[in-house]
């Protein structure tokens, strides 16, 4: 029985080192208020938390993903759009980055004019075109289109990611859209329809591209799942393979 019993121990660490799988990590950032943290919720717990409070620093949450039979894990940096919230901690957010997500709200054209100074916040900190780059415009189960000359269009968001080598996503943090298929259409409130993205849809896009990227891992993950303050720079960026 002892025997047995340690036959099997031993079998469960191999089955976990065969387990394995790349850790992605993936900054999100953008003006404070266009839903970072909601979309991040949402993208890795599956709903829109009921409070928000503005981020200070970085959160993490992860997402496990399995694709083509290779276990992935989207480690999301949700970071603080408040600048009196970043100031010295920016530097530790672009460390080892495999993958940023630029967000701004369909709502407000100010958060999308502000993504240029992300962008340029990027170059400062060498993240090249080499690193994979989303845009995502949030929020849009407030489209209406009695406010579309107040909202930031899909052609304009468009232009702008293929203008720099995005990919686009919209899509709403707080509501799935109806009847949708990938890269499907939901129905606006007043009966004009837009491109919306699934949360879901979004991720696995995501996954499937990091995935096919040949550079190795470079950042480490926590092992469990949730949000968390980065107290301690090493712990949170650690270099390697993970275990899921
Ligand atoms: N209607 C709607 N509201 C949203 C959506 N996403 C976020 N919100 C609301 O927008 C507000 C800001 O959301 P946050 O997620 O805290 O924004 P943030 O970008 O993380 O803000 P900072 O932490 O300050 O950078 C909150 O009141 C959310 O409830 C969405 O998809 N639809």
């Amino acid at each position: 029985m002892e025997s047995s019993l340690e036959f099997s121990s031993s079998l469960g660490s191999v089955s976990s080192l065969l387990t394995r799988c790349r850790t992605f990590k993936v900054l999100v950032i953008g003006d404070s208020g266009v839903g970072k943290t909601c979309l991040t919720h949402r993208l890795c717990a599956g709903e829109f938390p009921s409070r928000v409070e503005a981020t200070i620093g970085v959160d993490f949450r992860e997402r496990l993903l399995e694709i083509d039979g290779e276990r992935i894990k989207l480690q999301l940096w949700d970071t603080a759009g408040q600048e009196r919230f970043r100031k010295s901690m920016v530097q530790h957010y672009y460390r080892n980055v495999h993958a940023v997500f630029f967000v701004y709200d369909v709502t407000c054209p100010a958060s999308f004019s502000g993504l240029s100074s992300w962008m340029e916040e990027c170059r400062q900190n060498s993240v090249g075109q080499e690193i994979p780059r989303f845009l995502v415009g949030n929020k849009s189960d407030l489209r209406h289109p009695s406010r579309a000359h107040s909202q930031v269009s899909q052609e304009r968001a468009m232009s702008f990611a293929r203008a720099h080598g995005m990919m686009f996503f919209e899509t709403s943090a707080k509501k799935s859209p109806k009847n949708c298929t990938v890269n499907g259409c939901g129905q606006s409130d007043g009966g004009t329809r837009y491109q919306q993205d699934k949360v879901d849809d979004i991720v696995t896009a995501v996954g499937a591209k990091l995935k096919r990227q040949k550079k190795p891992s470079v950042a480490n993950s926590p092992t469990y799942t949730g949000s968390f303050k980065v107290t301690n720079k090493k712990g949170a960026e650690k270099e390697a393979w993970n275990c899921c």
